[in-house]
Parts: C-alpha cells; sequence; structure tokens
C-alpha cells in the first residue's frame, strides 16, 4: 500500500501535481530562506546602527576631549566595515553554497521523482496490457463457450425436430397405408361389380351379334345376288365404251400425228430459209410482231412533225400492238423531251421504242440456272395448249446434250395424248420418262418421280403439268396441292417453277401470269409462239407490270426453237432495228 502510494505520488508530479507534504516542506524552506536573509539584513542594520552611534559618541567624546580622536575612529570604523563586508562575503559565499547544495539536491530528487514515475507509467502501461490482454482472454472463453452452448443448443433443436419429422413421417405412413388398404378394398369390390355387370353385357351383346350377324348374312346374299347381276351388266356397258374410246383415241392420234408432221414440214421448211445468226433468227421468228408494228411507224412517221397528234397516233398503236399503255407512255415521252415539235424519222421512234423495251426486260434477262440440289426440281405450268410439253422437251434436250441425267414426269394424266406426247419428246431428248395410269392423281404421280428421282441419282426432274385455265379454281387448286407434295419432300423446290404463256393470246397472258404466280410460286417465264403472232409486244406489258424473270422465248416447233432471252436482241427485233448485236451464250 506504502508503495503504492509512493508510486502514485510519482506518477502524480509526474503530471506537475504536488503532494500536500511537499507542498508545505516546500514553503518552510521558503520561508526560512526568507527568514535568513531577513536576520542577516537586521544584522546588518544593527551593525550599522552600532557603528553610527558609536561614532556619534566618539565624535561627542572628541568634542570633549580634542581633535584627534576623529582619525582613530576613522581607522577603527574602516577596520569594522571590512570585517563586516568580509563576514558578510562569507555569509554570501555560504548561502550561495547552501543554494547550490539545495538546487542539487532539488535535482536529484526531481530525476529520483522522474525515474519512479517512469517505472511507475511502464508498470502501469503492463498492468493495463495485462489486464486488456486478461479481458481479451476471458471475453474470448466467454464467447467459445456461448458458441458451444449454442451449437448444443442448435443440436439437440434439430434433434428433437428430427424426432418430430420422423414422428409425424410415420404417422403419415401409417395413415396412407390404412388409405391404400381401404381404397384396395373398395376397388376389389368394385372390379367384382364391374366384372359381373361386364359378364352379364358380354352375354346380352353376343347373344343380340349373333342375332345381327344371322340377319347380315341373309342380307349379303340377297345383295351379292343382285350385285352380280347389275356388275354383269354394267361389264357389258363399259366394254362396249372403252371399246369405242379407244378407237376415237386412235382416231385423234393419227390426226395429230398427222398435223404435226404437215405442221413440222411446213416450219422445217420455213426454217431452211431463215438460218443464220440469232438476231436473224430472233428477227424472223418476231417477224409478225414486228412488221406490224415498225410498218405502222413507218407509216406515221415519214419526215413528220412529233406534235402532240403524231403522239397520240404513235400512243394508239403502241397499245394495239400489246405493249400495254405504260410501255406506250414511256416511250412518247422519251421522244417528246428532245424532239417535240421538230421533225422525226421514223427510225428515230423506232431506235427510242427500242430503248424503253430493252430498260423494261434487260433487269429481267435471266437463263434458267441449275443449283448444286439434286434432283433440281423443274415444275412446267400454263393454260392448254401455250407449249408446256414442246417447251420442255426443248429444254430437256438441251440438258441431255451437257450430259446431265434428266427424269420427265408426265403430270398431265387426264390425257393420253398428251403422255403419248411428252414419250415422243423423251424419245429425242433421250430421257427417262415416268407416268401413271390415265386419270391417275397427278400429285401421286409427282410424289413417285421425285423418290425414283433420288433414287436414280437424276440431275434434273422436269415435271410436266395438265393445261389449266386460269379461272377454273378446281384445277387450280389441283395444281396447288401438286406444290405442296413437292415442297413436303423438299422445302426447297420446286427449284424452278416455269410459267409458259402463248404469245398469241395477248393481253390475256397478264391475268394468266397473275393467277399462276399466286397459285403455284412461279419463279420464270418462257414465252412461246412469238414466230406465229404480230402480238408479241404484251411480253413487255407484262414485264413492266410483274417483273418476272424471262429464261427464253419459244420461235418455232422445232427442238432448236427455243432461245435464252435476250433483252436488247428482242427490243431490236421486236421494234424493227436491225443492229449488229452479239448473241448470247446458249445454256
Ligand atoms: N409456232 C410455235 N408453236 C409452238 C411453240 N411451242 C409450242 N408450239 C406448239 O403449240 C402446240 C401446243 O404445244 P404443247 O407443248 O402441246 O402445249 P401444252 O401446253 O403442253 O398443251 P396441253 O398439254 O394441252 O396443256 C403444239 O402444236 C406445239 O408444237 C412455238 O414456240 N412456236
Amino acid at each position: 500500500m506504502a508503495d503504492d502510494n509512493k508510486k502514485k505520488r510519482g506518477f502524480l508530479s509526474k503530471l506537475g501535481f504536488k503532494s500536500k507534504e511537499e507542498k508545505l516542506a516546500e514553503e518552510a524552506a521558503e520561508r526560512a530562506a526568507q527568514q535568513q536573509l531577513v536576520d542577516e539584513a537586521m544584522a546588518a542594520r544593527m551593525a550599522a546602527i552600532n557603528a553610527a552611534a558609536l561614532k556619534s559618541a566618539r565624535e561627542q567624546d572628541a568634542a570633549k576631549s580634542g581633535v584627534d580622536i576623529a582619525a582613530e575612529d576613522e581607522a577603527r570604523i574602516a577596520a569594522e566595515e571590512k570585517l563586516r563586508a568580509e563576514e558578510q562575503a562569507r555569509k554570501d559565499v555560504e548561502a550561495a553554497k547552501r543554494l547550490a547544495a539545495e538546487k542539487r539536491a532539488k535535482e536529484i530528487e526531481a530525476k529520483r521523482l522522474a525515474e519512479e514515475e517512469a517505472a511507475f507509467a511502464a508498470e502501469e502501461k503492463a498492468r493495463l496490457e495485462a489486464e486488456a490482454k486478461a479481458e481479451a482472454e476471458r471475453k474470448a472463453r466467454a464467447a467459445e463457450a456461448e458458441k458451444v452452448r449454442l451449437a448444443q443448443a442448435a443440436k439437440r433443436k434439430a434433434e428433437e425436430e428430427a424426432a418430430l419429422a420422423k414422428a409425424a413421417k410415420e404417422q403419415g405412413e401409417r395413415e396412407a397405408q390404412a388409405l391404400r388398404e381401404k381404397q384396395e378394398a373398395e376397388a376389389k369390390a368394385r372390379a367384382e361389380e364391374d366384372a359381373r355387370i361386364a359378364a352379364e353385357q358380354a352375354e346380352r351383346e353376343a347373344r343380340e351379334k349373333a342375332e345381327a350377324e344371322a340377319a347380315r348374312l341373309a342380307e349379303r346374299d340377297a345383295a351379292r345376288k343382285k350385285a352380280a347381276e347389275a356388275a354383269a351388266v354394267e361389264a357389258a356397258k363399259l366394254e362396249a365404251e372403252r371399246e369405242a374410246k379407244l378407237t376415237e383415241d386412235r382416231r385423234i392420234a393419227d390426226e395429230l400425228a398427222a398435223q404435226k408432221a404437215a405442221e413440222q414440214a411446213a416450219i422445217e421448211a420455213t426454217a431452211a430459209n431463215s438460218e443464220g445468226g440469232f438476231l436473224d433468227r430472233m428477227s424472223t421468228g418476231l417477224k409478225k410482231s414486228t412488221s406490224r408494228m415498225s410498218d405502222s411507224v413507218s407509216a406515221i412517221f415519214t419526215k413528220r412533225k412529233l406534235d402532240d397528234a403524231a403522239i397520240e397516233e404513235l400512243e394508239d398503236l403502241l397499245i394495239s400492238s400489246d405493249l400495254g399503255v405504260g410501255v406506250a407512255t414511256k416511250v412518247t415521252t422519251l421522244l417528246a423531251k428532245d424532239k417535240f415539235d421538230k421533225e422525226v424519222t421514223d427510225m428515230e421512234v423506232k431506235i427510242a421504242l427500242a430503248d424503253v423495251i430493252s430498260d423494261i426486260l434487260t433487269p429481267l434477262e435471266k437463263p434458267i440456272v441449275l443449283t448444286e440440289t439434286k434432283p433440281q426440281i423443274m415444275l412446267f405450268v400454263g393454260v392448254n395448249g401455250s407449249g408446256k410439253t414442246t417447251t420442255l422437251g426443248k429444254i430437256a434436250k438441251r440438258y441431255r446434250d451437257q450430259g446431265k441425267k434428266v427424269m420427265i414426269a408426265a403430270g398431265d394424266t387426264f390425257r393420253a395424248a398428251a403422255v403419248e406426247q411428252l414419250t415422243v419428246w423423251a424419245e429425242r431428248s433421250d430421257a427417262e420418262i415416268i407416268s401413271g395410269k390415265l386419270g391417275a392423281d397427278a400429285a401421286g404421280l409427282v410424289y413417285d418421280a421425285i423418290e425414283q428421282a433420288k433414287a436414280k441419282d437424276v440431275d434434273v426432274l422436269m415435271i410436266d403439268t395438265a393445261g389449266r385455265l386460269q379461272n377454273r379454281t378446281e384445277l387450280m387448286d389441283e395444281l396447288s396441292k401438286v406444290v405442296r407434295v413437292i415442297k413436303k419432300q423438299d422445302p426447297s423446290a420446286p427449284h424452278h417453277c416455269i410459267l409458259v404463256l402463248d404469245a398469241t393470246v395477248g393481253q390475256n397472258a397478264l391475268s394468266q401470269t397473275e393467277v399462276f404466280r399466286d397459285t403455284a410460286g412461279v419463279t420464270g417465264l418462257i414465252m412461246t409462239k412469238l414466230d406465229g403472232t404480230a402480238k408479241g409486244g404484251v411480253l413487255v406489258a407484262l414485264s413492266d407490270k410483274y417483273k418476272l424473270p424471262i429464261h427464253a422465248i419459244g420461235i418455232g416447233e422445232r427442238i432448236e426453237d427455243l432461245e435464252n432471252f435476250s433483252a436488247p436482241v428482242f427490243a431490236a427485233a421486236l421494234s424493227g432495228v436491225a443492229d449488229a448485236l452479239t448473241p448470247p451464250a446458249q445454256n
């Protein structure tokens, strides 16, 4: 305890606080020092007074006894002064020594106190650290104990819950088992009841069935007898009809063959005279269309001013040549731009016409391009007699000449003559042909054809279809079915759906194009019979309107009378401009 107080004191003094005893001791020492100084001052003062009194007494004595005493006194006073001064100096030295000793003692004390305080501070720090450490350890132990307690509590809780769950599960299982057993018992009872009812029902039905069967057999025997009699009558009738039809078919086929032979001879005679370049053949083929337009243009514009009347006349001429209003207006606008109110020649008009036609047709000039897919499925559609079979045959020949494996499918299952005609083309082009029974489903035949073409690794499968007028809805529906069947086997097919248009039908070709495009998804056009009509201009009108690719044109019946379409050549030939144009490459 005494040690503690000591330490505390040292620590407080370090902080500038002094103990009461220290303060009292210091004050006593200070008072003693002051007292000493006062005493010393008093002693000096008393000495001075004594000296002055002594001097005064001596001066009085001297005054009484003579003059020499003054000198004597002065010497004595000086000696006393000296002694006093020496005494004072001695005292000063002692006081200084004492003060120095006190200062040193104070310093020693201060040093001791500082050391004590430092020691105390160090001990205090160590103590506090030890206390903090002990506190931390206590807290850690407490936390650990709490953790253990909580874990044990959680474990106990989990065990209790598991026990509860287990009990609940066992209870549930017991209840489920009871329910199952109850249901099984009920089901068993129901099944037994159902079996009983079913047995009764079966017995009833068997009885009714046996009765019905007996009735049916009796009825059937009667019907069979009646049918056999009717069949005999029908068979005799059909046989007679078949005979009659066969005779008629033969007669028509003979007539057709004779007519074809005559036509072919005539065409070959014409062709013999017109063999030559591509442009020559095209010009020859389009002769009728060309001369109608070209001659009329020449008639109107032999050195004539291009005034309103002339423009109107020209428009009428172009419209009546099947070019359509749009094309006619384009031509007259082009001409009027530079030549209005000036003289124009017929050749200038023909050149403007050729320019406009070429502009419209050039973007549509696209030969059939086969892709890598095998077989390439090519569907030929169009109205009756438009030239589908002939055009198909001409193209088949081209592909065979190129070494391709070609199969032709006779999709026109209505007409026996159509199959015969296609067979002739297949022979000419040396291609395989697949055909079905007369009246068979066209879509079914197409399905078989695709299967076979795939199996035989055919390059190009060309499907001919029956001709159909665009206003015959049921026939157009049949065509959509054919397209659907093709797509089922190959969603990318038909790879080419070619609309064959007969140029001689004139403006009707426009509505044909629209309906076949919407029904079968036409991908390109071939216009036939441009050699036999003055209505070739319709190709320009329908191209201006529908913008479908034009693959080729037919300018005769012979196998070689199919030309890849060339817009400039066609434009030059149709307008009557005889230019030296380079023929396009053939497929
Ligand atoms: N002058 C000429 N006649 C052609 C041309 N193309 C086809 N023909 C003839 O037109 C007629 C009909 O041709 P087809 O090929 O039988 O026509 P189709 O479209 O198959 O006829 P259907 O099967 O009845 O629909 C035949 O006499 C062909 O020789 C052609 O470019 N010029």
